[in-house]
């Protein structure tokens, strides 16, 4: 499967641009602020139905225009498909398959899987847990259309939950028996969540580890747990347990929303305090390189893998070990960007890929 062709109108700073793209390696290249991540942006809209930087839909609306508009073409594997995202303002966001809404996003979600690798992963290590339970719920959604679904559930749950803890602490009402039924849903919805995460990471580990060992020259330990209050109670006890706890807070302070992704250098120290710059940025590589295995082993076929600007942030040895990858076939269709087309050029031409550069400046694209 890889994307044939692209259109984007009015989508940021692009009036109205039309690419035709190589099944290999397709590369942006043009100054700073041109618009060759705005392009990436696209393309993930059209798998994933959203930003990859801005969740912001409207603000992805060229200024001064009331609308956007992304079309992909997408070949091989299935038959083609031509999918559209567009967005009116003040309206609902329309996805269209081969002309056809989508009766929900979630059926369209993981349909074109997809891994990018960009700076801004940076956050996954220095901010706090949402970032990494975002990696974690990214990556199980695009191989299950279920745990999307549960975990919009269990977020409706939630706020339920939430709002009737808000009103007993101001009316003074307590009404026991609608707490009960909502702390029961919730702690079912959240143990399928649990044990789902919980599988996904006993599958992933091992590619992690791998990835890091193949990236870096040091035979450095890392580590990578999943840490969730389910661990040691039930959800149920969990939510019993913190009743008096949660009247007072006036919300759920424990549970799968509060799950984090813990990870370690020299033997159990905090890779954000402890990891080099070089070590952190092997470790995200490493995340994102798992991420791409084992979603190309659950879907069976290569997601489309983009690199945002790191050529640029790579050393010379971690350039060579993932272009190592590229000429062992590891991936399929790779778009990315860079400011510098002669040095994009040089290093796939030294693996002999075939590769397209288009020529960004200020919103609009040659060959
Ligand atoms: N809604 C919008 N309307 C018009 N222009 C926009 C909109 N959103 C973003 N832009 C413009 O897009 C440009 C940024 O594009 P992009 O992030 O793709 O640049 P880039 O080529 O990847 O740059 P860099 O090399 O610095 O990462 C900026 O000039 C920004 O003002």
């Amino acid at each position: 499967m890889w994307l044939k062709q692209l259109t984007v109108l009015n989508f940021k700073n692009y009036t109205e641009s039309s690419l035709e793209f190589l099944p290999q390696v397709n590369a942006f290249a043009g100054a700073n602020g041109a618009g060759k991540t705005n392009l990436l942006d696209a393309i993930h809209y059209l798998a994933l139905c959203k930003s990859y930087f801005n969740p912001i839909d409207s603000q992805h609306i060229k200024r001064g225009f009331d609308w956007f508009m992304v079309q992909g073409e997408f070949v091989g594997g299935h038959a083609p498909d031509v999918i559209s995202c567009s967005l009116k303002k003040n309206q609902k966001k329309q996805f269209k398959k081969n002309k056809k809404d989508y009766q929900r996003l979630a059926d369209h979600i993981g349909q074109f899987p997809l891994v990018m690798i960009s700076p801004n992963d940076a956050s996954i290590v220095t901010e706090g847990s949402e970032e990494r339970r975002k990696f974690m719920d990214n990556v199980i959604s695009q191989t299950d259309n279920h745990y999307l679904d549960i975990l919009i559930h269990y977020n409706k749950i939630l706020l339920q939950r939430n709002t009737l803890l808000k009103q007993i602490r101001e009316t003074g009402i307590f009404d026991i028996g609608l707490l009960d039924i909502l702390t029961m849903q919730l702690a079912d919805v959240g143990e399928r969540i649990f044990t789902r995460r919980k599988q996904f990471m006993e599958e992933f580990l091992p590619e992690f580890s791998r990835y890091y060992a193949f990236l870096t020259d040091e035979a450095e330990e890392v580590g990578l747990v999943y840490d969730s209050p389910l661990m040691l109670n039930s959800f149920e006890e969990l939510l019993r347990i913190n009743l008096e706890k949660d009247r007072a807070l006036e919300r759920t302070s424990q549970g799968i929303h509060r799950d984090d992704l813990v990870f370690t250098i020299h033997e159990g120290m905090p890779l954000k305090k402890f990891g080099s710059q070089g070590q952190q940025k092997s470790f995200l590589i490493a995340l994102k390189l798992a991420q791409y295995r084992f979603l190309k082993v659950k879907k069976k076929e290569k997601p489309l893998l983009l690199l945002d600007d790191i050529f640029d942030k790579l050393d010379e040895y971690r350039t060579r070990k993932l272009m190592q990858l590229v000429s062992e076939d590891e991936f399929g269709q790779i778009f990315l960007t860079d400011t510098d087309a002669a040095r994009i050029k040089y290093i796939f031409e030294e693996i002999a890929q075939p590769i397209r550069i288009f020529e960004v400046n200020g919103g609009t694209v040659d060959v």
